[in-house]
């Protein structure tokens, strides 16, 4: 980060710790199972137990935040969906009708929406938190998506609402047309990519649609060519939903919260966050590899292996929504399952 960017960020802790690491890996070896034979399960728990502290990893309260906010760049026409979508979900979800209240449900995780910056009033809810920066980003083509006063705000305020929130598991989740673009922004600039191995087809966009968002993205990169820290390009290119949920990721790392990831677009939020507060990485796991491309590209980079493969495009936390029952498979079979000790089951070659 360079001298100029004005901002303060919480310190994050490292998650590796070789004694802890070692105890964790000697509780699951001595279940009774085949060693490894929980797969994935069993490198989840361990993460658990690193992010925790303990060998007895427990999730309390979880709770999933939505951030929404709307997009200047729509005016170029880069999604298939118009602008006005944003604040009509938000209704959606308040009303509890989207994709994610019905997962939220079943899983019973608590669910709220933060208005970042959609371009709407909306009336008191309890389940809206009102935090609009502005009614929306400004058009990056011609202009900085965000002042820096506002990239930061929105960064702050994103640190503010988590450090209010109970639990210790955090899922986020976004609402914005036009935010694959943002993202696909960020992930070619701060991953140094080219921006059509970045660029995808958003809410579904046909083949001529996905010519003509590539294009205009490498317009505004071009635009903004001298927007090359993370935090100035967050400001240039991003989202303020994007940049709230960036500073959400940072402080729930820095309080030690799982970090339970959706797709693409909270996914370079976490790009962005690891970028200016290093180490935040290490306090996710990725609830499912989304089908938009540059999701692959972001996971690469993240050296990040997603729980679930179901070739979902939809956001708003629902890919994290439905990962959240293997995070409380792993740690039920880490406290409950019995060991070999236990149970009278003789170990491998005994
Ligand atoms: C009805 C509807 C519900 C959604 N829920 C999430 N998204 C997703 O699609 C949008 C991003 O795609 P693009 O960049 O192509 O506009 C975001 O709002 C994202 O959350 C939705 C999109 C639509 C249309
Ligand atoms: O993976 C995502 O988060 C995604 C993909 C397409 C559209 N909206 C969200």
């Amino acid at each position: 980060m360079s001298h100029s960017d004005p901002i303060t960020l919480p310190a994050i802790a490292p998650v590796a710790n070789p004694v802890l690491q070692q105890q964790l890996q000697h509780k699951t070896n001595s279940k009774t199972k085949p060693p490894g034979s929980l797969g994935l399960l069993e490198s989840l728990a361990i993460q658990l137990g690193l992010i925790q502290q303990t060998t007895s990893p427990a999730i309390i309260q979880p709770q999933v935040l939505v951030f929404a906010a709307d997009h200047g760049l729509t005016a170029e026409g880069i999604s298939a969906f118009p602008a006005k979508v944003t604040p009509q979900m938000v209704h959606n979800f308040l009303q509890g009708g989207a994709a994610i209240n019905v997962f939220a449900r079943q899983h019973q995780l608590t669910l709220q929406v933060v208005d970042a910056g959609v371009n709407a009033d909306f009336a008191p809810h309890p389940q809206l938190i009102d935090r609009k920066i502005s009614k929306g980003t400004q058009n990056s083509r011609h202009q900085p998506a965000m002042t820096m006063a506002e990239c930061c705000k929105a960064l702050h305020t994103g640190m503010a609402l988590v450090s209010e929130l109970p639990g210790n598991l955090l899922l986020v989740g976004e609402m914005g047309i036009g935010n694959t673009s943002a993202a696909s922004l960020l992930l070619a600039r701060l991953g140094n990519l080219p921006v059509a191995d970045c660029t995808g087809r958003g809410t579904g966009l046909d083949d001529q649609g996905l010519s003509h968002k590539t294009r205009v993205l490498q317009a505004v990169l071009e635009h903004h060519s001298d927007a090359n820290t993370p935090l100035q390009a967050l400001a240039a290119l991003g989202g303020l939903e994007i940049a709230m949920m960036t500073g959400a990721l940072i402080q729930a790392a820095s309080e030690r919260r799982i970090l339970l990831m959706d797709g693409f677009i909270a996914g370079v939020a976490l790009l962005v966050a690891e970028q200016l507060a290093p180490g935040t990485r290490d306090y996710a796991v990725f609830g499912h590899g989304s089908a938009e491309p540059g999701h692959r590209q972001l996971l690469r980079l993240l050296e990040a292996e997603p729980l679930l493969q179901l070739n979902m495009r939809l956001g708003e936390g629902s890919g994290a929504a439905l990962a959240y029952p293997l995070l409380q498979s792993a740690c039920a079979y880490f406290n409950d399952m019995a060991s070999f000790d236990d149970a009278g089951v003789s170990g491998a070659g005994v």
